[in-house]
């Protein structure tokens, strides 16, 4: 895998940090979750591939425990609010002394500088920071988040791991590690790249939901369909958008022009009433394998056995017969093989890890003793 070799130190946090140590996972890093002691549940739903260490960064030797783990790894990734892992001492300066090699990463909402640096926060202020919320929403409501994706995974978890993989990749060259400062509000504003570099062309001129691609074209809409589900419709050019008028039998002669976007909630109207008509197997067959841009919104039960995502193998089934999404891209020769196993138990590879990095059965029982690691198995849980 891509990624074999690689040795990553994830402290526990609540959704970005999980996402990026999952990714790293999938593709072949070597992730030790650092977690509290005296938790019994892990928070982490993203913990595929990971171990997990059981330690108490609040003591002394526990911050030498972690020290120490970072001398022989190739990146820590912290998920805390400013200036917590330098209150423990463990900030960069300290770690990258240590280990010059070490990649750093820093996934915090406002990044390291700034005067929220230090303030709470969850994605739905940080997309709002960014400026993307302001864009999300329909006509006459609030704007609205959609779930904690943006900010959380795609600004946050994913855009980390990125820049570690570019950290990683410069390390090769320099030999030198470096701290990465990843802020979930630039992020997700980068992500968002798109929305500021084509204002000029007139794209989101018009108020929240009447644009374009903000649910104000009727042809960039979600349909209700006469069981209660929906259609997606993203018929843009004018090519596809010939298909869907053909799709739903309508008479391209008795409506208003496409683009004529005073005629918008008219043909909205009338796409409406159409798509209330007949079920979802029946649009789908309609207008399946055609150029209209028309496909049913499958719920997260149904997409794994749709036959296109059946076809490419696009979900998969771990030892739990848990669905889940197969880690994207495929590369063709160093593809992704995530661990079909269950999740790790909080401190069940505590002693297998420490003893991995240089530590005696002896240390590890007198660690145990004053409370600095726990050591958790199946069978005693
Ligand atoms: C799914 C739910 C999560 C929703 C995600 C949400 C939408 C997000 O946006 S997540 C992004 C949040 N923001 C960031 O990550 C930005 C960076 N971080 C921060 O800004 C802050 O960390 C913070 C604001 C997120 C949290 O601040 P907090 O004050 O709590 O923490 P910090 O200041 O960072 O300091 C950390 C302190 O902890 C000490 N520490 C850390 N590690 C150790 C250690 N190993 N040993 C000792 N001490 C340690 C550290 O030293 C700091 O101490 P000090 O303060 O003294 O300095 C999920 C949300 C809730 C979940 C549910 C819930 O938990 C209950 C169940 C639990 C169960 O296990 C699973 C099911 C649950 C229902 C669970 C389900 C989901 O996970 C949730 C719903």
């Amino acid at each position: 895998m891509a990624l074999a070799g690689v040795r990553v130190i994830e402290l526990a946090g609540l959704a970005p940090a999980p996402f990026c140590g999952m990714v790293l996972a999938d593709f072949g890093a070597r992730v030790i979750r650092v977690d509290r002691t005296r938790t019994t549940m892990a928070m982490d739903v993203q913990a595929r591939g990971k171990l997990s260490v059981a330690l108490n960064l609040k003591k002394p030797e526990g911050a030498a425990v972690l020290r120490k783990l970072c001398l022989k790894s190739d990146v820590v990734l912290e998920p805390f609010r400013k200036g917590v892992m330098e209150k423990l001492g463990l900030g960069p300066e300290e770690l990258l002394k240590e280990n010059p090699r070490l990649i750093y990463a820093r996934l915090t909402g406002f990044g390291q500088s700034g005067s929220f640096a230090t303030a709470a926060g969850h994605d739905i202020n940080y997309l709002a920071m960014s400026g993307l919320l302001s864009k999300l929403g329909r006509s006459s409501e609030n704007p609205y988040a959609p779930l904690n994706l943006v900010a959380d995974f795609a600004g946050g978890g994913l855009l980390c791991a990125m820049g570690i993989v570019l950290a990683l990749y410069e390390r090769t060259r320099s030999g030198r590690g470096q701290v990465i400062d990843a802020s979930m509000v630039e992020g997700a504003a980068y992500v968002g790249s798109f929305i500021w570099k084509s204002q000029n062309l007139g794209l989101w001129n018009r108020p929240r939901g009447h644009n374009l691609l903000d649910s104000g074209a009727p042809f960039y809409e979600t349909y209700e369909t006469a069981d209660g589900k929906h259609m997606a419709v993203g018929a843009i050019e004018p090519q596809f958008y010939n298909e869907l008028i053909k799709g739903l039998g309508l008479d391209p002669t008795e409506l208003p022009l496409q683009m004529s976007v005073s005629d918008w909630p008219e043909l909205k109207r009338i796409f409406t009433e159409t798509f209330a008509s007949k079920t979802q197997a029946e649009w789908s067959k309609i207008f399946d394998g055609t150029d209209a841009c028309v496909t049913p919104v499958l719920s997260l039960e149904e997409v794994s056995s749709h036959p296109h995502n059946r076809e490419r193998g696009s979900f998969i089934k771990d030892a739990q017969g848990e669905v889940s999404p197969r880690p994207a891209p495929l590369l063709s020769r160093t593809p992704a093989s995530p661990s079909s196993s269950r999740d790790p138990f909080i401190g069940e590879h505590t002693r297998t890890v420490l003893a991995e990095y240089g530590y005696s059965s002896a240390q590890i029982d007198s660690l145990l003793s004053a409370g600095v690691i726990e050591c958790k198995s199946k069978s005693r849980l």
